[in-house]
């Protein structure tokens, strides 16, 4: 689907930017550049189909964007491998992951997600934002991930309620392997017996407090 000429409302580079700085992020050129596709195509794919919520491209960056370069802080907390194999399931609008992969570039990673026409928004995006070793997989994520295993970081955003994640994705879960949850709530203090929580952050979305879990299998800990 090429972008067409719209009546929304598509930010210039300089607005991303200024408006990251609002929100208390300094952004490269290379960074700006990659939000600046990604929210043009985002807009437009987004009147044809439900991918977003947020219409409106100052929300999407307040509201969803901005996650991504809190996680990519957290990831960079973590005792990862220097490379590793990262999932993104039901990545959807590309939903942590597009964006992060500007923040976090790290090893390869793949955006896991069962509807075509998200996986054709997805491929679109990808190509426009020339990403460094990520990829689209038009799978479930129960078939992707025997195919992606071992994996080293699980990632998803509004996927599964998480204890249900967790018992999805722990037998492809690589030694030292952790899965990452972003969560309205602080990390509770009883997790299931199989699981401990390694780390987590707190911090202040465009409305309220959010966090970022991160958790590892019990008898597989790094
Ligand atoms: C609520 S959306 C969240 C999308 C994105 N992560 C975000 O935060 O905007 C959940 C996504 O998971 C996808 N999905 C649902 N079940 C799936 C499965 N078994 N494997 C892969 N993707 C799935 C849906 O098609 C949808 O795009």
């Amino acid at each position: 689907m090429a972008a067409q000429k719209t009546s929304i409302a598509v930010p210039t580079p300089n607005q991303i930017a200024d408006a990251a700085v609002s929100l208390g992020r300094v952004l490269d050129g290379e960074q700006v550049l990659g939000l600046s596709r990604y929210l043009e195509l985002l807009l437009v794919w987004n009147q044809r189909m439900n991918l977003v919520g947020p219409q409106d491209w100052h929300t999407i960056l307040a509201d969803l964007i901005a996650d991504s370069w809190h996680l990519a802080d957290f990831l960079n907390s973590l005792n990862l491998p220097e490379a590793p194999c990262t999932v993104d399931l039901g990545a959807g609008a590309g939903l942590p992951g597009l964006p992060l992969r500007l923040f976090w570039p790290h090893g390869v990673y793949h955006l896991v997600e069962i509807r075509r026409k998200r996986t054709a928004f997805l491929l679109q995006v990808l190509s426009a934002m020339q990403l460094q070793r990520t990829f689209v997989r038009p799978q479930r994520a129960e078939q992707a991930l025997p195919a992606l295993a071992p994996v080293d970081l699980c990632l998803s955003r509004a996927f599964l309620p998480w204890p249900e994640l967790l018992k999805l994705v722990k037998p492809w879960l690589a030694r030292g392997a952790a899965v990452v949850i972003m969560a309205n709530e602080p990390v509770p203090s009883v997790m299931p017996p199989d699981w401990v929580a390694t780390g987590s952050h707190r911090y202040t979305g465009s409305d309220k407090d959010r966090y970022f879990w991160s958790l590892v299998p019990a008898n597989i800990s790094r």
